[in-house]
């Protein structure tokens, strides 16, 4: 965690005078909309992506690969949030009917990629730029500097790439694509980031000879992402083998083949859905995510168990998830190995709960955002809680909170956790909560409107 004095004016989180009771549709997921726009980049036909996100990380997604030659024309409506039918019901930017017609082209450099500090444009798109004809350079904010990438430029290095990183293993850098890449099979540390995974299988059915991934080294985190990379990838047409169907653990095959164009519709964000479920559940309300899939590969589906956990009910049917608070938070001991990036809105609920929380298996959030261990530990005590750090995680005891700055480090999570705890602690403020920005358009409109406010009352 660097320190962080920008002068971004503070949000007065919105306190609740009742219960929650809304309904709220988020906007398209994050991982789905970047998976396929890469998808459909290198597919070998035209494909559309129906409701996807349009969020800072998405637009640098799109127009990174428009900077390598892709056509991306965009359908989008005038407004980007509206109060809905009634108090208490809110609708996102990525409305129904809005959707990305993706034309695939010849890749090309000379290109420039503004990674911002999105994940998944720094991990997935090195590959695809070994695919391009001429130099492509990776740039981003200073925080991207430091997060990992060396999975994947020393497992393009040993798949046939010629990279130049002036700081050995991360950005900036310049990959000097030649129009093809040998592929074949590498072993990579993806410990600290699933996307490194990702980003090769992503890719692999590009490479002359496809891609064999073999994780070596500590344990893998985010499992679910990679099996929405390996079903998003057979929906696309590709021949994978994972190891989940019987394969080698820790090991994906990618064979090489064409990928198809597809029309795809994005799924809502669950994750980005969390702070609108632990609304409901911190003030024993009811909140509705319409649209909640059925079966699906997104992290934030274990929001039904981990929150029923913490004392909610959840039921799923047709009107989507809705979740019941009953005025009681339980603390909960949880390995968030596998569904990391929910762990700063389970910290916050975490930190209004009767009793202690463990939260376990995230040590590689220290290289998210931000760092989100000592971000979290620093910002709820700094509010009066009682959080200290473990080796791998959070230990949260249950504390009076007062009012004060929450300071969000340039970490969308940390502003939507912020959010929540002033919806129960009077005179929170949220520092910068426009970084929300990067993957939740126009979040301040969304929260007011769940509390049935009028858009922009408090933002
Ligand atoms: O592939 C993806 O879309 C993501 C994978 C995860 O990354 P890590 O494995 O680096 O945690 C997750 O935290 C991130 O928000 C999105
Ligand atoms: C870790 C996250 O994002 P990124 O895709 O930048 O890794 C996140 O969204 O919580």
């Amino acid at each position: 965690m660097t320190d962080h004095t920008t002068s971004a004016a503070h949000w007065s989180a919105p306190l609740a005078s009742s219960p929650v009771d809304a309904t709220v549709t988020v906007p398209g997921s994050k991982s789905v909309t970047n998976r396929g726009l890469v998808l459909a980049a290198l597919s070998s036909e035209p494909g559309w992506l129906r409701r996807p996100l349009r969020s800072r990380d998405t637009l640098l997604m799109a127009e990174a690969l428009r900077a390598m030659g892709v056509h991306i024309e965009e359908t989008v409506s005038s407004s980007s949030a509206s109060a809905g039918p009634g108090a208490g019901a809110t609708s996102a930017a990525a409305g129904a009917g809005e959707a990305w017609r993706v034309i695939p082209a010849g890749l090309s450099g000379p290109a420039t990629v503004d990674v911002g500090n999105a994940g998944t444009v720094m991990r997935f798109l090195p590959p695809v730029a070994a695919l391009a004809d001429g130099d492509i350079r990776f740039d981003g904010d200073p925080r991207s500097y430091e997060r990992p990438l060396h999975g994947v430029i020393d497992a393009l290095r040993a798949l046939g790439a010629r990279i130049d990183d002036e700081k050995r293993g991360a950005l900036p850098m310049t990959v000097h694509g030649s129009g093809s890449l040998t592929g074949g099979t590498v072993e990579i540390d993806a410990s600290s980031s699933s996307q490194f995974v990702s980003a090769l299988l992503l890719s692999g059915p590009r490479f002359n000879q496809g891609v064999e991934v073999r994780h070596v080294g500590g344990r893998l985190p985010s499992m679910p992402h990679i099996r929405m990379t390996v079903d998003m990838l057979r929906l696309a047409g590709a021949q994978v083998d994972a190891p989940e169907d019987g394969g080698e653990r820790d090991t994906w095959r990618v064979t090489p083949g064409a990928l198809l164009g597809r029309d795809l519709t994005v799924e809502p964000d669950l994750s980005n859905a969390q702070p609108f479920l632990a609304a409901a559940l911190v003030t024993g309300g009811r909140v509705t995510i319409p649209d909640w899939p059925k079966h699906t590969t997104q992290p934030g589906d274990a929001l039904r168990r981990i929150f029923t956990e913490m004392g909610a009910t959840c039921e799923l049917d047709e009107r989507g998830l809705t979740l019941k608070g009953n005025g009681r938070v339980r603390g909960i001991d949880v390995d968030l190995s596998e569904v990391g990036e929910l762990t700063p809105g389970i910290a916050a609920v975490a930190a209004l709960a009767e009793s202690e929380s463990v939260l376990r298996g995230v040590a590689h959030l220290r290289l998210h955002e931000t760092d989100r261990l000592a971000a979290l530990t620093k910002e709820i005590n700094g509010l009066g809680g009682d959080v200290t750090e473990t080796e791998d995680g959070l230990r949260i005891r249950p504390r009076t909170l007062h009012g004060g700055v929450f300071h969000t480090y340039d970490d969308h999570r940390l502003a939507t956790a912020g959010a929540l705890l002033g919806l129960v602690v009077p005179d929170v403020q949220v520092e910068n909560i426009a970084t929300t920005g990067k993957t939740l358009p126009d979040f301040p409109a969304l929260w007011s409107g769940m509390l049935g406010q009028p858009v922009g009352e408090r933002a």
